[in-house]
């Protein structure tokens, strides 16, 4: 019996993100954790940096984990089904058994888009369910949105709850949601990285050094979100409350106006929500 609890298929961005929070976590012993990853000097990366195992085959990986993980790009998610239900194919020819995963393995996707209908089929008669993590769940700080499939029983619904709780807040949603959840809190930290990144070049453009000006942007954005997450306050009334007649802020936000600051970002999170969709296609 494997003692591999956290399989791993893709050792990039999110699926390193993910394994080094539930390690720092104690969630998984890095001993319970097995990466599937075709780049060896990655391979190698992990298996330095966090002590967990690594391995060329995705096979493996699958064959021997108790919550199979899928973090391959959307793109490469037809090759790695196809290359598990031929192994599955195979075994089942040879000795009547189900090799894709382990029979009761449950399977957990983090792919944009890829919708149910293609991952469920690909994984016959397993509990499989979609999650929109996102990058801030490295620190603890993650947002998750988990779309639970058919055949997820109560239970392991919990269990991946938990899983993603350890990382950072979870909501359940209806798959119908999962596209605009990437949109948002998916794709989120991407918009909100270049806002603390222009910040500080306005500050540098107004004469502040830079690393000055990066710690004032940073933490201006990290306190706002904050204020507002502790107070419940509408951020429209922290504006109002910013803003003093005639003063420096309603001058500023006079020219986010005049250039199209709030489309520019609501335009953004609808058009990440498009290419999701046509990700799943
Ligand atoms: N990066 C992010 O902020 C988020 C990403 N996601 C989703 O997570 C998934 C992974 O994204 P990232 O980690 O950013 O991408 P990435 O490119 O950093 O990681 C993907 C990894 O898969 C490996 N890979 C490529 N072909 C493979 C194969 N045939 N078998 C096994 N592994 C293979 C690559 O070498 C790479 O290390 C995507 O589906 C994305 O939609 C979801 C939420 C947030
Ligand atoms: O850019 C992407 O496709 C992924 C999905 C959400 C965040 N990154």
């Amino acid at each position: 019996m494997t003692n591999i609890k956290f399989g791993t298929i893709g050792g990039g961005v999110m699926g390193e993100a993910l394994l080094s929070r539930l390690i720092a976590q104690k969630v998984y012993l890095p001993r319970e954790i097995l990466v599937s990853e075709p780049g060896v000097k990655r391979r190698e990366f992990l298996t330095e940096k966090y002590g967990i195992g690594t391995t060329a085959s995705n096979l493996e990986v699958a064959a021997a984990t108790e919550v199979l993980f899928l973090a391959i790009k959307p793109q490469v998610f037809d090759t790695v089904a196809l290359e598990l239900a031929v192994a599955a194919d195979r075994k089942q020819g040879n000795n009547g058994e189900t090799a894709n995963s382990q029979p009761e393995a449950l399977v957990v996707s983090i792919l944009a888009g890829v919708p149910l209908s293609k991952l469920e089929p690909a994984f016959p008669g397993r509990g499989v369910l979609r999650v929109m993590p996102n990058t801030p769940a490295t620190v603890g700080a993650g947002m998750s949105a988990i779309a639970p499939g058919k055949l997820v029983q109560p239970a392991d619904l919990e269990l991946v709850k938990r899983i993603f709780q350890a990382v950072g807040e979870v909501v359940e949603v209806p798959e119908s949601m999962l596209d605009a959840v990437t949109g948002l809190s998916g794709s989120g930290p991407g918009y909100v990285a270049i806002l603390i990144e222009a910040l500080t070049d306005g500050g540098v453009c107004a004469g502040l050094p830079r690393a000055i000006a990066s710690q004032l942007a940073l933490q201006t954005v990290f306190g706002t979100a904050k204020l507002l997450q502790e107070t419940g306050m509408h951020p429209a009334e922290l504006k109002d409350r910013v803003t003093s007649p005639g003063g420096t802020t309603i001058a500023g936000i006079a020219k986010l106006e005049s250039n199209g600051f709030r489309s520019a970002l609501i335009e953004a999170v609808k058009a990440a929500y498009l290419r999701s969709q046509e990700l799943g296609k």
